[in-house]
């Protein structure tokens, strides 16, 4: 008998990528449930330039560069992305945007015919234009159904909050977003 069996999408087999610019480390932990579950390099956006310690002031510059669409210069230089075929991006919300440097990230880098699947925290207003946003920049990429879940609210000096409780919540959540995706994990290679 000769039954086609269908090709799955994606193989175990597949390079992992997880990219991710965090300020206070949610949007990380994060990245590190993900790594834990498919396997894969992490690498952490770095500027050229570090925004400001303050956060009125770093809030007010984001603004600036949202309006005039600058793009920072990043310090992370990633040269062998020809070698990924699946890249998971994960970047706060911020003024319900997509941060400048990862809009840079995604100008600089040509993702042509890779996966890309968006990851992001939030202080509780939600992903904004950023999955969006995403999904114009990477016009030749199979952009899949990102995560989402509430962070921290560094305006009122909640930092780092995926920790503990909420952290296991966190990986429980990832854990289910992961197993609707088209991708197999490799357990943890
Ligand atoms: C400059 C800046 C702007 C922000 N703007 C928003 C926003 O528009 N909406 C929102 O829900 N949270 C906003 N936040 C909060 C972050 O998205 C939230 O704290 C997130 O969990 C931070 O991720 P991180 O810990 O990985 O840096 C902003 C934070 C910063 C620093």
């Amino acid at each position: 008998q000769n039954t086609t069996l269908p090709m799955p999408k994606f193989t175990g087999d597949q390079k992992i990528l997880i990219v991710y610019l965090s300020r206070t480390n949610n949007t990380k932990a994060i990245a590190e449930i993900i790594r834990k579950n498919t396997g894969g390099d992490v690498v952490a956006i770095e500027l050229l330039k570090p925004y400001p310690q303050d956060y009125k002031t770093t809030v007010a510059q984001v603004e600036h560069e949202n309006e005039t669409g600058y793009l920072p210069p990043l310090k992370t230089k990633i040269d062998s992305m020809g070698k990924y075929d699946v890249i998971f991006v994960g970047f706060p919300t911020w003024g319900m945007q997509l941060p400048p440097p990862m809009k840079s990230f995604l100008h600089q880098y040509n993702l042509s015919g890779k996966t890309i699947i968006p990851f992001n925290t939030n202080a509780g207003y939600g992903i904004g234009s950023t999955f969006q946003t995403v999904k114009s920049l990477c016009p030749n990429s199979k952009v899949l159904e990102g995560f989402t879940m509430k962070g921290g609210i560094e305006r009122d000096g909640q930092l780092l909050v995926i920790k503990g409780d909420y952290q296991i919540q966190a990986e429980a959540d990832v854990k289910k977003w992961l197993a609707k995706l088209p991708i197999t994990s490799n357990n943890g290679r």
